[in-house]
């Protein structure tokens, strides 16, 4: 795959699939059992914004949260991957929030009911560049952290993802055909919490790749 290709991800990727609970510490957190099979939610790419654009609190929203989290961007479609052969359909990395309107998930869980309004809507997805996979020759051992107005509130590793990415792709896989561009968050550490207006959110893979988004 061309990595001229793959860098456009944000204008060729079809889907945002994301994993809930992916990390024990952040299932506690929130009081949630910790899962023994990947749980999985799709964000549309409208919720992409890039750095220079601001996070909107989405309507009725009182508590935004946070949630940062390790990408994989999709080099290569694919359908039933085999854990052996997930690597061949990575193109890359990125720095990705997952951010989160905490009140309309709560109540969204407790009706049963999904958790699109809560996790997909506009600027719910703040997006770093690509991220080169030999920038990043271990993605399952790097430092994910985030600061809100300078004060370090999320700072966990993606050794103590649950599901590792190679089990994530080939999972996956098998319901929803990855293609070209497409975007595997892959759940957030602990230490998620709310932002309001006005607040400054920097984060970060390690030294590798970070950003700063606004909240507006
Ligand atoms: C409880 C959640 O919102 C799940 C989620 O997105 C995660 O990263 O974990
Ligand atoms: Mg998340």
């Amino acid at each position: 795959m061309a990595s001229t290709t793959v860098s456009r991800f944000r204008e060729l990727g079809k889907k945002i699939v994301a994993v809930g609970r992916n990390y024990k510490e952040h299932a506690a957190e929130l009081g949630n059992a910790v899962p023994t099979k990947p749980i999985l939610f799709l964000k549309p790419t409208t919720s992409y914004v890039t750095q220079g654009q601001n996070i909107k609190i989405p309507p009725n929203c009182k508590s935004l949260h946070h949630e940062v989290e390790l990408g994989i961007v999709i080099g290569k479609t694919g359908s039933h991957i085999t854990e052996d052969r997930a690597a061949d359909h990575i193109g890359g990395y990125v720095l990705a929030l997952d951010m989160t309107a905490r009140d309309l998930q709560d109540e969204a869980k407790k009706k049963g009911h999904p958790w699109t309004l809560a996790k997909g809507f506009d600027t719910s997805c703040p997006i770093g560049d690509l991220i080169s996979k030999d920038k990043l020759p271990n993605p399952e051992n790097v430092q994910l952290w985030l600061k809100v107005n300078g004060q370090t509130k999320q700072d966990g590793n993606t050794k103590d993802m649950i599901f590792d990415i190679p089990f994530l792709i080939s999972y996956i896989s098998k319901y929803f055909t990855l293609e070209e561009g497409d975007v595997i968050l892959t759940g957030t550490p602990s230490g998620v919490g709310p932002v309001d207006k006005g607040d400054v959110i920097d984060a970060g893979i390690g030294d590798v790749s970070s950003f700063r988004f606004q909240v507006e």
